[in-house]
């Protein structure tokens, strides 16, 4: 069974837009909960444009599901997983600046770095991802950093899928396999969505887990305007 762990940025962005409270973060994730999501993502970022760390320590009595907290291992963030000790940490070396996550590790390059922080994570039974581009050579220089899993970056997949370039799954599903057969587990996200996710899992094997924000959120919007448009007419009459 693959997981749906649902990333909750989005609902962070739409709060702060209006420095109140609504929509109210824990309310949503709860309500994910109960709707069925089998996991809680964030991805704090330096600058807070979206969750804060404040709300990394309100979700923590909140998610009764897998709650899993991605970011740059700065030492602002270790600090943070440390103390908030999620059911996993998912390692993205995303630049400070970058509007959203734009590439997986270099496993390679980053191999004792990825070491060091990985072990700490470990002493402290958090569960650990990395984020990588689907190349052999990194998933290969994923076992040696000693992580649990790895999570595939998945956004070429889905701009080539939406072109109708269905092999863009090859490379997916190879590093997949190896993954698996060097006792990694696989994970996998970004851009995921209504219209690939299908597709993906079919093809990809050992799928345990995706973490979807951007799209779910957006699908959730479209499919709920008609009934909140009803519901305002209604009270217009
Ligand atoms: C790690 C990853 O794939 C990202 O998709 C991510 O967590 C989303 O971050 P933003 O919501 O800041 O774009
Ligand atoms: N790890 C990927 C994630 O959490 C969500 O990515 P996206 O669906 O917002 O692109």
């Amino acid at each position: 069974m693959t997981k749906l762990s649902v990333n909750v940025n989005k609902i962070a962005t739409l709060r702060n837009s209006r420095g109140g409270n609504v929509p109210n973060l824990l309310k949503v994730a709860g309500d994910i909960q109960d709707f069925g999501g089998q996991g809680i993502t964030i991805h704090p970022r330096p600058d807070e444009r979206h969750i804060r760390y404040q709300d990394a320590y309100d979700l923590k009595p909140i998610v009764h599901t897998e709650y899993n907290i991605e970011g740059n291992p700065i030492p602002k963030f270790v600090d943070l997983v440390l103390a908030v000790k999620p059911t996993q940490v998912t390692l993205v070396p995303d630049a400070i600046d970058a509007i959203t996550s734009n590439a997986g590790w270099d496993t390679k390059k980053n191999e004792s770095f990825l070491y060091e922080v990985i072990s700490e994570f470990k002493r402290n039974d958090i569960r650990t991802s990395i984020f990588v581009d689907p190349v052999i050579d990194m998933i290969e220089g994923a076992v040696k950093t000693g992580a649990d899993r790895i999570e595939l970056y998945t956004e070429e997949f889905a701009l080539e899928y939406g072109k109708g370039n269905k092999e863009a799954i090859t490379p997916y599903a190879q590093c997949a396999q190896l993954a698996i057969d060097l006792g990694l587990g696989v994970n996998a996200g970004h851009d995921l969505s209504l219209d690939n996710i299908q597709f993906f899992k079919e093809n990809i094997p050992g799928l345990l887990e995706v973490s979807i924000g951007h799209a779910l959120i957006s699908e959730s919007i479209y499919l709920g305007l008609e009934n909140v448009i009803q519901m305002y007419l209604h009270r217009l009459k």
